[in-house]
């Protein structure tokens, strides 16, 4: 998965300062011609101000660059409507010199906070939500945290929606876990939004680029949202991996079970599986399906989401991917089909010798980073396997970022 800069792959945001220029004029995300206001500023948009027709003509051909040598790349899979898609929304809080809140991302190569209102690609929802917690900060006298003094509170907001579902889950990042007066600030923003089902307090109180901490405190509501994709419910707690732009999900998990083709009797393996959302999908085609997954709340929400869609053909496991697939291998154990969908790092040779090992006949690579994906198709292009389709999905309108799926069958 790609993410808009603001908040990378890994969480991580980079570590900031004040844009003391910010002025109290608030520019909206479009300016008359249609252009981001913040373009200049922000730099989270890579493609900005190219007409969406030519940014998937330059993801198309980037990937032909890339990939071309394992095969043919399918057309790209673009959106009808490419702007708001983005359900998880992130906003940092700092406080200028001249004491006004400002919220938004990191000024590209700076760590200045560009004060942003709305943006092009993010939910309108979560953007008007974030902007009503900033109204709301001075009247409960919340002050945005400073990491150079560790003075303050309020670090990050997090806004994760669910697409079909509707549910909105607010995450304050705060330096401590106590919030003052929760319980009105929870009534004050549910005032402005009834549609927010669960604020959780997350406490990072590190010094430390990570925007999340460890430690989940749910102050109204469950704790985490629900969503659908493919047919299945799916929970999502604050530090799960969700794809951000659910409507083209859709296309990409229903591409990848297609690619499966499942009969009903397969040993499917879902590695770096989540929350679990592919394999479940799988589950459903298949005979049994095992998932693998380093993060111990995606596992944990993996499991609640087997029950909750009554699946009982998967099993998880909470380990390395790579370390999990050596061990099955030196067991002599086979599979079926292979579905990995890793981070933008990709695989690494421990995995993909472990793959050509457990030799099953279909590999189905979800990949969102082509990069990678063209290094760890060589691997497996070398030891057996051959690429029979790759077909990109544009997740991440605005930017350079692309999903693809290939698929890749047994010689032997
Ligand atoms: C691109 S996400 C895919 C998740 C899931 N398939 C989905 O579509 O929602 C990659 C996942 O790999 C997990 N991960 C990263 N490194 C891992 C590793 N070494 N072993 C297992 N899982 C890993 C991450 O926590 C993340 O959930």
């Amino acid at each position: 998965m790609a993410e808009k800069k603001k908040l990378n792959q890994t969480g991580k945001a980079s570590r900031h300062k004040v844009n003391h220029n910010t002025t109290n004029a608030q520019p909206h995300a479009k300016k008359k011609d249609g252009s981001c206001a913040y373009a200049k500023k922000c730099g989270g948009c890579d493609y900005q101000g190219i007409s969406y027709e030519q940014q998937l003509e330059m993801k198309q051909k980037n990937l032909k660059k890339l990939l071309s040598a394992f095969g043919k790349v399918e057309p790209i899979v673009g959106m009808k409507d490419p702007y708001h898609y983005r359900h998880k929304v992130h906003a940092t809080f700092d406080c200028t010199k001249k004491g006004q809140i400002v919220s938004g991302t990191y000024k590209e190569g700076t760590h200045e906070v560009v004060d942003i209102v709305s943006c092009q690609i993010e939910d309108e929802q979560a953007d008007a939500i974030i902007q009503d917690i900033k109204g709301l900060l001075r009247s409960f006298k919340i002050k945005t945290y400073d990491e150079d003094t560790g003075y303050g509170l309020l670090r990050h907001v997090l806004i994760r929606k669910g697409y079909h579902t509707g549910q909105v889950m607010v995450v304050l990042v705060l330096g401590s876990p106590i919030l003052p007066s929760k319980n009105n600030f929870v009534k004050a923003i549910r005032q402005k939004h009834p549609e927010i089902s669960t604020v959780v307090i997350n406490v990072n109180n590190k010094k430390t680029s990570m925007v999340l901490g460890d430690r989940n405190i749910t102050v109204y509501g469950k704790g985490f949202i629900e969503d659908e994709l493919c047919g299945c419910t799916f929970r999502i707690s604050p530090s799960s991996f969700y794809q951000v732009n659910p409507q083209q999900t859709e296309y990409l998990y229903e591409k990848a079970i297609a690619c499966a083709g499942l009969n009903g009797k397969e040993k499917v393996i879902d590695a770096y599986c989540g929350t679990g959302t592919i394999g479940l999908i799988a589950a459903k085609h298949a005979g049994k399906v095992i998932g693998v997954e380093l993060n111990k709340d995606a596992i944990r929400d993996a499991i609640t989401n087997a029950k909750r869609n009554d699946i009982h053909n998967i099993t998880f496991f909470n380990e390395d991917a790579g370390e999990f697939m050596v061990r099955m291998a030196d067991k002599g154990e086979k599979a079926d089909v292979v579905i990995m969908d890793p981070p933008r790092s990709g695989s690494d040779e421990a995995f993909l010798s472990s793959v050509v090992k457990l030799s099953p006949k279909k590999v189905v690579y979800v990949s969102c980073n082509p990069e990678t994906l063209a290094r760890d198709l060589k691997y497996l292009t070398k030891h057996k396997y051959k690429v029979m389709e790759m077909t990109p999905f544009d997740l991440f309108p605005m930017t350079k970022h692309v999903e693809t799926v290939a698929y890749l069958l047994r010689l032997k």
